[in-house]
């Protein structure tokens, strides 16, 4: 055993790289990793459980909700309500925040939005899910917390995380100094450090986008894939396609092996499918601690604008040099009219738009 470091222990020793800690983020981190694992035990015997399928809800997003979905839900909101370290929790799977109770989560600083399952079209067919996690400071400073404190922009995260529940199960976080990922032992049902620093690599040649939505893709978007499937020795391409439907493990291969990962707008999606809040910023926030980049095929993921809890984005996100081909291309093909560019910045205002 010895030489291996538990996420706790981690977490503790980190602690020292910030003054000021008094130790609630190390615990809010403690708790994300108590749910992440009793959520695990659900995935890995889920055939044998009754929590494949549906519940028969819809959420806001307008999507059936899992049963699996539902079960994540409530094991994060449970962990991060008894740990007392956080005051607001906004969820995919919630149409509205959802306020931690005031007596529990009194001196509470932290807001935690939060995809307590990504990539629930694979939870029935046993392909890898994950959960993803971003955490603010409250801006607020007296009575309950609001709104307000949960729209803040991606740059203001002190810290982003998911879970992918794979082959194995790992937590992978960041609170802005570097990337490191955790692998559960189920033997001793710990967190170990195995992959301490992580770095993705500037180039790549997976790329990772549904083709399926070909018809629907902007020029720049058709252009860059064209770009992947030329024959060219020296650049190593045509690139390999790889798209499992999950965020999260499409981005953890990516981040390990280097690669892009595309979701952009559509002609039925002009605004994307991701969400900025739970998906977007918190990958954004890791990947670019990992030395890659994110935008939506203009600007910077974690600069836009956050004016509702459920506001989607497109997004280009990995390696870097991949990144800034495919918004070489979106630049070329795709370039905003000025028309195009005025409604975003309503957009960013809060004037216009909202959710799709
Ligand atoms: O089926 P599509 O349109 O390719 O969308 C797949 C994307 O949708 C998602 O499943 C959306 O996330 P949720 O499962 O949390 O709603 C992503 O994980 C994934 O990248
Ligand atoms: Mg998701
Ligand atoms: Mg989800």
């Amino acid at each position: 055993m010895s030489g291996i470091l538990t996420l706790g222990q981690f977490i503790i020793e980190k602690q020292s790289d910030f003054p000021y800690a008094k130790g609630e983020l190390s615990r809010l981190l403690r708790d994300i990793g108590i749910a992440a694992k009793i959520v695990n035990r659900e995935v890995n015997k889920a055939g044998l459980m009754d929590i494949l399928g549906e519940v028969g809800t819809i959420n806001i997003q307008g999507e059936n909700q899992k049963k699996l979905d539902v079960f994540a839900n409530e094991q994060f909101i449970s962990a991060l309500t008894s740990g007392g370290e956080c005051c607001i929790v906004a969820s995919e799977e919630n149409d509205e925040f959802v306020p931690i109770d005031a007596e529990v989560s009194k001196n509470a600083r932290y807001i935690v939005a939060i995809d307590p399952l990504d990539g629930s079209s694979n939870i029935d067919v046993n392909v890898a899910v994950g959960t993803i996690f971003s955490i603010y400071r409250r801006k607020s400073t007296d009575g309950k917390a609001t709104l307000e404190d949960v729209l803040q922009q991606g740059t203001e995260q002190v810290a982003a995380g998911y879970v992918i529940y794979g082959s194995s199960t790992m937590l992978v976080y960041t609170t802005g100094k570097g990337v490191n990922g955790f692998t559960l032992d189920p033997s001793i049902g710990e967190f170990c450090l195995s992959h301490p620093n992580m770095k993705i690599p500037t180039d790549g040649t997976i790329y990772s986008i549904n083709e399926g939505n070909y018809v629907h893709f902007p020029d720049g978007v058709k252009k860059y894939l064209k770009y992947c499937q030329i024959e060219d020795e020296q650049t190593s391409r045509p690139y390999t396609s790889r798209y499992i439907g999950s965020m999260v493990a499409d981005i953890h291969r990516n981040m390990i092996k280097g690669g892009i990962f595309i979701y952009p707008t559509t002609s039925s999606a002009p605004n994307g499918k991701l969400r900025l809040v739970y998906e977007c910023n918190p990958m954004a926030f890791i990947i670019e601690q990992a030395g890659g980049r994110a935008t939506d095929g203009y600007n910077r993921i974690l600069d836009q604008q956050v004016t509702s809890l459920h506001q989607r984005s497109a997004i280009f996100i990995g390696s870097k040099n991949m990144v800034l081909k495919a918004e070489e291309l979106m630049q070329q093909y795709s370039a905003l009219t000025p028309g195009e560019k005025a409604e975003r910045k309503l957009e960013g205002l809060g004037i216009i738009g909202g959710i799709d």
